[in-house]
């Protein structure tokens, strides 16, 4: 796989942007988590002034063979017939990118079946979707490979086409089921502190779900030891989608690029842990939009040590979360950059 080089943020930069916060006609840390979330924008980009320009949002899209252990409330074609939806405009995605002021891109790395000519549709299918997890590897090592590279090739596109701020959203039926097997092998958590309700399963689904997923940890175990300690390359071909595959991806090239990337909800954060596993630098460049009702996903965030900026009860995906939190950002960095110091505002600061 292509090489990406991604620099860490400088220490130096955050305690520069902090001296500066704490100038600011505030008391001091009076903007709570907001603060934190300038000085490391401003660390990124390397300024005391950070501003965000245009926002984008990469949803990757593909369908999953573990569909067929009955995982999921809805039917596998939906994953096509909601990426026709996005490329329509129709979906949650686009009213919350267009309020935004987002850019929307769709990528396709794995959906079964044939998908309508669009200018933002990126064609970058890997195979027809990924085999179940339960019986065989979701991909080979290869496919891995040549997903995450489709997700950096749509990422740069997006920089290129003007992205200042990066999200990377999802949308596959079964997913959660992926995820799911994935965190509990990376995290070395148990199936059914880790498996959620995805798209609203009944009780007997639910159940069939956790055995799916423990199913699918044994069975990758058996091959590949402990999946904390193995390749996650490897966890990832055996156990994941291609659109988690593509996501990481996403995040691996806007890291590389030095762009501020936010991450929506379970699956796509379970993307976010294999790029920061890939490249742990990575890591530096994210923000959690938010904080989904997947119980998986906190134990996510934890890992990657992320603290979400909405909690709204979300469980959808498509980048939705992520989105949500940009005009927090773009907040935070006019905050940082546009309020005056206590000097400069003649405001008498505390003796
Ligand atoms: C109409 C519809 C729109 C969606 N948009 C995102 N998802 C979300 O639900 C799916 C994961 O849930 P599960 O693992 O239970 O299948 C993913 O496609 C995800 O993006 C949707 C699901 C549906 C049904
Ligand atoms: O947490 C998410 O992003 C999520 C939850 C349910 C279904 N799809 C996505």
């Amino acid at each position: 796989m292509e090489r990406v080089r991604v620099v860490p943020i400088e220490a130096a930069w955050v305690e520069r942007a902090q001296a500066r916060q704490n100038r600011l006609t505030k008391p001091p840390g009076a903007l709570g988590y907001l603060e934190a979330v300038g000085v490391r924008l401003a660390a990124i980009q390397e300024t005391l002034y950070p501003a965000l320009g245009k926002g984008a949002v990469v949803v990757c899209a593909a369908d999953h063979g573990v569909s067929a252990e009955g995982v999921s409330a809805y039917p596998p074609e939906v994953t096509r017939q909601m990426v026709r939806n996005f490329l329509a405009g129709g979906a949650a995605i686009n009213q919350i990118a267009r309020a935004a002021g987002a850019e929307v891109y769709v990528l396709d790395v794995g959906v079964r079946g044939e998908l309508p000519e669009h200018p933002r549709l990126i064609r970058a299918k890997v195979r027809e979707g990924t085999g179940n997890i339960v019986h065989e590897p979701a991909m080979r090592l290869g496919e891995a490979e040549a997903a995450i590279e489709a997700g950096m090739h749509a990422a740069r596109r997006a920089i290129r086409e003007g992205a200042a701020l990066l999200a990377a959203g999802e949308m596959g039926i079964g997913n959660t089921t992926a995820a799911s097997a994935l965190t509990a092998g990376l995290l070395g958590l148990p199936p059914e502190a880790v498996t959620g309700r995805g798209t609203g399963v009944d009780a007997a689904t639910y159940r069939r779900k956790v055995l799916a997923v423990r199913r699918a940890v044994a069975r990758a175990e058996a091959r590949l030891g402990d999946l904390e300690r193995a390749d996650p390359l490897e966890v990832l071909a055996g156990l994941g989608g291609l659109e988690i595959a593509a996501i990481a991806g996403v995040f691996l090239a806007g890291a590389e690029a030095g762009r501020p990337l936010v991450v929506d909800g379970f699956p796509a954060t379970a993307g976010a842990l294999v790029a920061v596993r890939l490249a742990p630098a990575v890591r530096d460049y994210l923000f959690a939009g938010h904080r989904s009702l997947e119980p998986g996903h906190a134990h996510l965030l934890r890992a990657l040590g992320l603290r979400p900026l909405l909690e709204l009860d979300l469980r959808l995906g498509e980048g939705t979360g992520a989105v949500l939190a940009f005009p927090l950002l773009r907040a935070a960095a006019e905050v940082l950059a546009g309020m005056a110091t206590f000097e400069e505002a003649g405001v008498r600061d505390r003796g």
